[in-house]
């Protein structure tokens, strides 16, 4: 038997989409999802991303998989991407696709909008910000966690926490390009004050609605951009006063352009690219 899927990228983070709109079952498992991310012995990826059908009133439900094989409540740049998938789909099935969909994913419910210029924008929701929220143990269980010290490889770094459904750290720097993140991120990731490991972003403000960031992420190691860590960042800037409420973040594959509304909602512009399609042995 064999098995479609279609690789696509958001901003270089890129990701093996599987069609498993037909049932609630995964179509691969973590382990085989893991060795079609290798970039030697596999396809190639940050993670795999599975359609499946929609719960509660949604269109589809997203579910990533990690590199390792770990599980992550969201992801900025995939969701983006199934966005584009969902809609070549449905245009292979009906020759008609939708422009917006309600996407259900373990951080809660999605609404992403395909965008005439071939961008994706999606409402992210609301932050969390609380440390249990995160979760950290930096700080008390309901204070949040702007600016505070974190003892990391020698050295203590001013962090602050912030979740988009899945946690990260962000730490602002004088220069992107001088944090040896191959070294540092894993220590980040598997600090004990991180019970369920960290995504971990470096960010260096150019201007206040314009900022460099490079990230080391939980559980795929340094990747050309993510998404949820670009919001994450913005946020952590607007709370420590570095930066404006919208700002266009560049990352190592490209610039995102973040919202946080006066609502508290956030929303993410960016591309997702579609590289090529292939079959898989199942
Ligand atoms: N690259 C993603 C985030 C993927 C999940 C992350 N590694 C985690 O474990 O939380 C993005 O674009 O948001």
């Amino acid at each position: 038997m064999s098995l479609e899927f279609v690789k696509y990228h958001g901003l270089g983070n890129d990701f093996i989409l599987v069609d498993n709109r037909a049932s609630t079952k995964l179509r691969l498992t973590p382990d085989r999802a893991v060795k079609l991310c290798d970039r030697h012995f596999g396809i190639g990826a940050d993670g795999v991303i599975f359609a499946l059908p929609g719960q509660d009133g949604t269109d589809y439900t997203m579910r990533i998989f990690n590199s390792d094989g770990s599980e992550p409540e969201m992801c900025g740049n995939g969701i983006r991407c199934l966005g584009r998938f969902l809609a070549d789909l449905e245009t292979t099935d009906t020759e008609v696709s939708k422009q917006k969909y309600l996407i259900h994913t373990l951080a809660g419910v999605m609404t992403l909008k395909l965008e005439a210029n071939g961008q994706v924008t999606v409402d992210m929701g609301m932050p969390y910000l609380l440390a249990a929220e995160i979760p950290t143990s930096l700080v008390d269980a309901d204070l949040k966690v702007i600016d505070q010290p974190l003892d990391v490889a020698g050295q203590t770094w001013q962090v602050t926490c912030v979740s988009m459904g899945n946690p990260h750290c962000i730490t602002f720097v004088e220069d992107v390009a001088a944090i040896s993140l191959e070294q540092i991120g894993p220590q980040f990731e598997h600090h004990s004050a991180f019970p369920q490991r960290i995504n971990t972003e470096f960010i260096q403000v150019v201007r206040s609605d314009y900022l460099k960031m490079r990230v080391w992420e939980r559980g795929a190691g340094i990747t050309l951009a993510c998404g949820t860590g670009a919001c994450a960042s913005l946020i952590a800037g607007v709370l420590t006063g570095r930066c404006d409420r919208r700002a266009t973040i560049e990352l190592p594959g490209g610039c995102l352009e973040i919202e946080w509304a006066a609502d508290g909602r956030i929303a993410m512009t960016g591309p997702a690219t579609r590289v090529f399609a292939g079959n898989l042995e199942v």
